[in-house]
């Protein structure tokens, strides 16, 4: 409802006019002491954010012309299909806003708190603090929360972990499939980003493991971490990992307000795949955060009749989070199988950097694209990556007290992943060997 208003009027006084005959209304129906309004600043949507200045009115007006509601609720985090996550920002500006108007109106924070951010909050602030739980019930909820303990995920999360874990295991993908809802503004979202590509000159796409080159329209987009806005400076797309040029060309992109839009849409699709499938491998709930993502858009075309696509090849990453609008992808297993994924959901699938850290607990998926000549197919894949030249904790312990964790350097790893002789070579040999390719030198060479 609050979306809508905002969503529906441009001017923020009117907006703040409208939310205050919305709480009036209800409170003639329930004593005005019982009412409350909950407020999430933060979207998730970069495109229904608005200014936190419009919010810190908004609650000064609350405030002042309702003195006797009985809560403003605030809530801080990032949400994603299983998790929550706490984005840290102060909510002093908030609190001010409340206090220079009304000493008696409750002021509740919440921000994906753990038992001990929790007290922390409780313990500088007057606030009432709000954690959220599982939607399931859990019977030991009470001695949960006295241990300190953490809560225990709902058990259809957990039941969708395990499935990716094993299935991750094996070096396959795994699909996320997406509610009608969402396929519907998925595919709308992906007809945008056809439509502005279809604009682009094509370039060959990089040199795959196996030396093949294709014609590809394509440019990409980052962000310094799920729930992150899209980095918008020149300065900032340059320190990042990744071609100049297509990273160019993604910032001239996101001007184009609906690809922006369809943009913001997608990386929340992909964002909540990827929260999932990384807490499925076990990578850490801070490191999760600190890691960073780069969206490339594709378009294949073909080029002097020669059909598009990418060469046999994992990726180079952690993690990849893929959505396709046709087919083409095709996977290899290493029990000899060859699979089309299709296009009902997001695929996921595990990079090579997956491999490394996991000490080969998790092979990497090795795919490919062929598309013919009058084929469209438009892709966007999230190519997930821990931070640079940082050491990161294993997941599961080697047992080995020398083992201090894995020193993730990206440009050892690229280079690596070209080597014949390289961490890889194992695995390029069983792919060979049971889909019966005939690879070029590069990756056959012993
Ligand atoms: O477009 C696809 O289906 C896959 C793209 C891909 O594998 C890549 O860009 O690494
Ligand atoms: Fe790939």
């Amino acid at each position: 409802m609050l979306q809508k208003i905002l969503d529906e009027t441009s001017d923020p006084s009117t907006a703040v006019a409208t939310i205050l005959k919305v709480i009036s209304a209800v409170a003639t129906l329930v004593p005005t002491d019982q009412v409350g309004i909950r407020l999430v600043p933060f979207s998730n949507v970069e495109s229904q954010q608005q200014p936190l200045e419009f919010f810190c009115t908004l609650i000064e007006s609350i405030a002042s012309q309702l003195p006797t509601l009985c809560f403003v609720h605030v809530v801080a985090h990032a949400r994603f299909d299983d998790f929550e996550y706490p984005r840290n920002a102060s909510l002093d500006e908030f609190r001010g806003a409340l206090a220079s108007a009304s000493h008696s109106i409750a002021f509740i924070s919440a921000d994906a708190y753990e038992s001990e951010t929790a007290s922390t909050i409780a313990a500088r602030t007057q606030d009432l603090v709000a954690i959220s739980l599982p939607a399931e019930i859990d019977l030991n909820l009470i001695t949960t929360l006295r241990q300190g303990a953490p809560y225990e995920i709902a058990e259809v999360t957990a039941d969708r972990l395990n499935a990716i874990r094993s299935t991750f295991q094996t070096g396959k993908e795994y699909v996320l499939e997406w509610p009608s809802e969402q396929k519907r503004k998925v595919f709308g979202a992906m007809d945008d980003l056809d439509r502005y590509l279809g604009e682009l000159d094509p370039a060959l796409s990089y040199e795959g493991t196996d030396k093949k080159v294709v014609w590809r329209k394509s440019c990409w987009f980052a962000s310094e971490g799920i729930s992150h806005p899209f980095l918008d400076t020149e300065k900032a797309i340059a320190a990042f990992d990744g071609d100049l040029h297509d990273g160019l060309a993604g910032l001239q992109a996101l001007q184009d307000p609906s690809v922006r839009q369809s943009m913001v849409y997608l990386k929340n699709v992909l964002d909540s795949a990827l929260v999932t499938t990384s807490a499925a491998v076990g990578i850490d709930k801070d490191m999760i955060q600190r890691c960073t993502v780069r969206y490339r858009i594709i378009k294949y075309t073909a080029h002097a009749g020669n059909p598009g696509g990418i060469g046999l090849h994992p990726d180079g990453n952690l993690l990849s989070a893929l959505i396709t609008n046709g087919d083409g992808l095709r996977v290899y297993d290493l029990d000899g199988t060859v699979r089309y994924p299709g296009y009902n959901g997001t695929i996921m699938m595990g990079g090579s950097t997956l491999y490394r850290w996991s000490q080969g607990h998790y092979p990497p998926t090795f795919h490919d694209v062929t598309t013919n000549k009058d084929q469209v197919k438009v892709s966007i894949v999230a190519f997930f990556n821990f931070p640079d030249l940082v050491t990161i904790p294993r997941a599961l312990n080697s047992g080995s007290a020398s083992d201090g964790g894995f020193f993730h350097d990206i440009r050892v790893i690229k280079e690596d992943d070209k080597l014949p002789h390289g961490q890889l070579s194992p695995l390029w040999d069983v792919i060979i060997d049971k889909h019966q390719l005939v690879l070029p030198p590069a990756v056959t060479a012993k």
